[in-house]
């Protein structure tokens, strides 16, 4: 088995304090991905931004209860509402008051009344239920952003209020920079990982770190779109000869074949793509900074 560097440097970082900066500590949103499965959002309006959000939440597997007169709903809006019948709760009709926060988790406004907005933001607060009000940010406990989805793969570009036209062409320029494949190898990644937990199956302890350490080798010393071409037999050959004998095989020892051509991308420019990519997050970072400060 390799050295687990990453592992190593890791183990670092917690035994050594870092000197931070504590000064610049603010100004930021925390980022997380919220898990919706099963919980019930509430959706208020029908048009063009109301259908966004309603696909957001889907995607998450939440129920949706949306409440909008039929007269303005968006195609799109109305078409979720007829491809999700189990998943989506529609009210033909305006919001009605608190009763229709009842077992709500979230609620997410769009509609084209300000006022009405902020009555309702106002009402979702006193209810401490987390809410969104498109467009208005004194309104919203925690803004969307724009988003990249390739299957488990997530990326959310936030410029934390300060220009989402800007998320919105940061956006293009990731989705360039982004490795073949990369959704693929998240996904694979994840199966693997879950038969090599049925295998070694507990949580910390000695045995934790191994697993730890050895899907951190595996996902360093392969290539991004090998681990994509990860199959069940040949993710049951990485496990017996792999993960059973302490050691990482390569890709044609567990039966498969590379499928590179000459445009593919190496380990390296993938590393230089993925720097590209962290320094266009971090022009961002810097690009919402100055716009701060100019206000
Ligand atoms: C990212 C995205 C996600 C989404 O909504 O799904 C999103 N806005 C998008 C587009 C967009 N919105 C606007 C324009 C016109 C250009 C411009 O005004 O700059 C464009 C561009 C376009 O349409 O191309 C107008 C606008 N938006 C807000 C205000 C109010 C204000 O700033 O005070 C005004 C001015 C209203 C006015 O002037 O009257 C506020 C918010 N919009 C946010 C999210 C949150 C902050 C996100 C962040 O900073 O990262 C936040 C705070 C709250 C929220 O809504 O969650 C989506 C792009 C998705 C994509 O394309 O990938
Ligand atoms: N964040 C963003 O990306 C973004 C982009 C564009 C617009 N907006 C804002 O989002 C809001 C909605 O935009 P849109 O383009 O979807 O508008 P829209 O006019 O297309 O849709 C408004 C919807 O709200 C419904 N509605 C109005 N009052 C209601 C009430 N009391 N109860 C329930 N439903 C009600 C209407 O029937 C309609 O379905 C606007 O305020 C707009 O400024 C945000």
């Amino acid at each position: 088995m390799g050295t687990s560097r990453q592992w190593t440097s890791l183990a670092k970082f917690i035994d050594t304090p870092r000197m931070a900066d504590t000064a610049s500590l603010s100004g930021g949103s925390l980022l997380l991905a919220w898990q919706l499965k099963d919980k019930t959002v509430l959706i208020i309006g029908g048009g063009d931004v109301a259908s966004g959000r309603i696909e957001s939440v889907l995607v998450a597997d939440a129920r949706v209860t949306l409440i909008a007169p039929s007269a303005g709903l968006h195609p799109l809006t109305k078409q979720f509402i007829e491809d999700y019948p189990d998943r989506i709760t529609y009210h033909d009709r305006t919001f009605a008051g608190p009763s229709d926060l009842a077992g709500v988790d979230m609620v997410l406004t769009a509609i084209d009344d300000v006022d009405k907005s902020r009555e309702i933001c106002a009402l979702a607060r006193e209810h401490r239920i987390p809410i969104n009000v498109a467009d208005i940010p004194p309104s919203c406990d925690f803004y969307f952003g724009s988003q990249i989805r390739s299957g488990p793969l997530q990326i959310m570009i936030s410029t934390n209020g300060q220009s989402p036209k800007l998320a919105n062409l940061i956006r293009k320029q990731i989705e360039r920079s982004i490795p073949d494949g990369a959704g693929e190898a998240v996904e694979k990644v994840g199966v693997l990982r879950s038969k090599l937990r049925e295998r070694a199956p507990g949580v910390g302890g000695e045995l934790g770190k191994r697993r730890m350490r050895w899907m951190i080798d595996v996902c360093t010393n392969w290539e991004m779109e090998d681990l994509a071409l990860l199959d069940e037999d040949m993710m049951a050959k990485l496990l017996d000869d792999g993960w059973e004998k302490n050691r990482v095989p390569r890709l044609q020892e567990v039966g498969g074949a590379k499928r590179r051509s000459s445009t593919s991308t190496p380990k390296t420019a993938n590393l230089w793509l993925s720097s590209a990519a962290a320094f266009v997050v971090g022009a961002a970072c810097t690009v919402a900074v100055l716009l701060t400060g100019r206000r």
